[in-house]
């Protein structure tokens, strides 16, 4: 597994609002866009592609193309859905899988309530996008069903991760998925998790500061 933390001025500067309690949410979605469009830029370093020959007005050069099958974004239900917008404007040929996973607050047990992937995913390149990486267990099913499905890399596009859970994700992939390409990339690696799996110093529920209340 590779971990890539983004060490970017602009990242940090981003984060530093989205962790501001007082950061409204129309702000705090805007700032959402903007992040995942930088960290895209890292996490799509390895897209496959292929050459092209390209009439210019001048000559004829080769150019490059993505590659088909068409790359699947994924992201995860609800926070997820903030990444989406940023995810598909590098990326615009781009499939979108849809999965919807809550954690349930007392175990820290992620749960699956919607599950919009498609069956086979051959040979395809993955890349889910969730803001928060906290214990690891919704990331761990989330790679589990795009794997089981036969997909040949994942890239994980986060803003915040938690050292335990990304230490959780580790040791999964080495128990069942060795050998399969795994790229987490954060906006920023963060200190801990506090006694109800939450982030510190973290942004607080990302979710609820994308979208209001729901719970
Ligand atoms: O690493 P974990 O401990 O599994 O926690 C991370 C998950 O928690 C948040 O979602 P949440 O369950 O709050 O659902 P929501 O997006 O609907 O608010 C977040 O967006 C991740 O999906
Ligand atoms: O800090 C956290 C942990 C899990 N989910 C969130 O939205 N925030
Ligand atoms: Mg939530």
């Amino acid at each position: 597994m590779q971990l890539l933390i983004a060490n970017h001025p602009l990242i940090s500067h981003k984060i530093s609002i989205l962790r501001d309690m007082a950061t409204p949410s129309p702000i705090f979605r805007l700032l959402v866009e903007e992040l995942v469009t930088l960290l895209a830029y890292e996490a799509t370093r390895d897209v496959r592609v292929e050459s092209v020959e390209v009439q210019t007005p001048l000559t004829t050069t080769k150019g490059l193309k993505l590659s088909k099958p068409r790359p699947l974004i994924v992201p995860v239900l609800r926070a997820g859905l903030g990444m989406l917008e940023g995810m598909t404007k590098l990326l615009p040929t781009a499939e979108v899988g849809f999965l919807g996973i809550k954690r349930n607050e007392e175990t820290l047990q992620p749960y699956t309530y919607a599950n919009r992937l498609p069956d086979q995913l051959d040979n395809r390149q993955v890349f889910i996008i969730d803001p928060m990486l906290a214990t690891g267990g919704t990331l761990i099913d989330s790679i589990d069903y795009i794997f089981d499905r036969g997909a040949s890399s994942v890239t994980c596009v986060c803003l915040l991760g938690a050292p335990e859970g990304v230490r959780a994700v580790e040791e999964h992939l080495a128990s069942k998925w060795q050998g399969r390409e795994v790229k987490i990339v954060l906006g920023a690696l963060d200190e801990k998790l506090n006694e109800v799996g939450y982030i510190v110093p973290g942004l607080g529920d990302a979710g609820d500061r994308l979208y209001g209340l729901a719970d």
